[in-house]
């Protein structure tokens, strides 16, 4: 059993979540690049930035020093994608396990997070947290469950042991590469069904959307080795759904912004918080395009963020596609 302290590198909504996770049991050595997340966590124990109005367990710390975390037992790595390399670039070489939670994939390379983390920590055992989790649900101690993706069972065993709660189940899975598929195609997935809610299209075109979008999700996730079983799971159907149902979801919001006729460029500009759907989208069209598989809900995203259409001319192209058989 891990033991230990538990690092989390990235103070944002979702790694303070985690980090009231793993101080059940023990300390969260949280780093947030932010001074004013450390202070308002050591200090209030809330991080008011991110995560404001949730009471934090009192054995979680934040730092400032990143370096601070290089002996921790095990480390919550809880970056936005794009920024994960450089982070982990930063850190010393590192033999603890790293259990990857961003949903996306590295704009520059197309690569999953698992991926990128070995080539930056080649020692360290990678595990994939991901599922239906809205942060502020989790920090507040309500019921969820993910999934909790490792190859060496062993590693899994302990981490599992670590993290669980009462109120939080991870179920563990080899399927490393189905855990993180699920995670970041759903983002996408729910910018397209924001869209359909923002255009006031109607519930019977977003449970189309739902399953449609899974299909995409299935072909994309077998092309690139991921398992079926995996991807109707927690960390793929189960996300998907979450998050093409609530506006509590800044991808859902997003794209129910861009429903309503309001521009990318507009409701992107000043963010604070991530919505990782808009960086997967194009590198997910990338992705696909090359290895031949055809995701035409994702490519309506990409034609919607980049400009390439207006609201009606990508639904009016989505709805002209030739009609198939339901498993092709
Ligand atoms: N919020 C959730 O409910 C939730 C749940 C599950 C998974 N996730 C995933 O967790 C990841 C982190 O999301 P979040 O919700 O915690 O973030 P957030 O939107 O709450 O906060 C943004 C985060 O980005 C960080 N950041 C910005 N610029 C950076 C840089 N240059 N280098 C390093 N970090 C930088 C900020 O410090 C902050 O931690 C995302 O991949 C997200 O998809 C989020
Ligand atoms: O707010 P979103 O869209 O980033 O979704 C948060 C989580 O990924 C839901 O599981």
């Amino acid at each position: 059993m891990v033991t230990g302290t538990i690092g989390v590198i990235g103070g944002g909504a979702w790694g303070t979540a985690l980090a009231q996770v793993a101080a059940g049991s023990g300390e969260a050595l949280l780093w947030a690049r932010e001074s004013e997340v450390v202070e308002s966590i050591n200090a209030a124990r809330e991080n008011r930035l991110f995560l404001p109005g949730i009471a934090l367990d009192p054995a979680i710390r934040a730092t400032d020093d990143l370096s601070a975390l290089a002996g921790c037992e095990a480390l919550l790595v809880v970056t936005p994608a794009q920024h994960m390399r450089a982070v982990l670039a930063a850190m010393p070489r590192l033999e603890a396990p790293l259990i990857l939670c961003a949903k996306g994939m590295e704009e520059s390379t197309t690569k999953l997070m698992h991926d990128v983390a070995r080539e930056e920590q080649p020692d360290a055992p990678i595990a994939v947290l991901s599922g239906p989790t809205f942060a502020h649900e989790v920090a507040a101690r309500q019921p969820a469950a993910v999934t909790l993706a490792v190859e060496a069972q062993a590693v899994g065993e302990r981490l599992r042991a670590r993290l669980a709660r009462p109120w939080f189940r991870p179920y563990l899975s080899d399927d490393v590469i189905g855990a993180e598929i699920g995670g970041a195609v759903k983002n996408v997935l729910a910018i397209a069904c924001g869209v359909v809610e923002g255009r006031g299209l109607g519930l019977n075109a977003r449970a189309a959307l739902i399953s449609r979008g899974f299909a995409e999700m299935t072909r994309f996730g077998l092309a690139r080795g991921a398992r079926a079983e995996t991807l109707a799971g927690l960390s793929g159907l189960g996300d998907l759904v979450l998050t093409c149902s609530s506006t509590s979801s800044r991808n859902f919001s997003l794209g129910k912004g861009l429903g309503e006729g309001r521009s990318a460029a507009e409701l992107l500009r000043d963010r604070r918080t991530v919505a990782e759907g808009a960086f997967t989208a194009p590198v997910l069209d990338r992705a696909a395009r090359a290895a031949g598989v055809d995701m035409p809900i994702v490519a309506a995203v990409c034609a919607l963020l980049s400009g390439e259409g207006s609201v009606g001319e990508v639904v009016e192209r989505l709805l002209a596609r030739p009609l198939r058989a339901e498993g092709a």
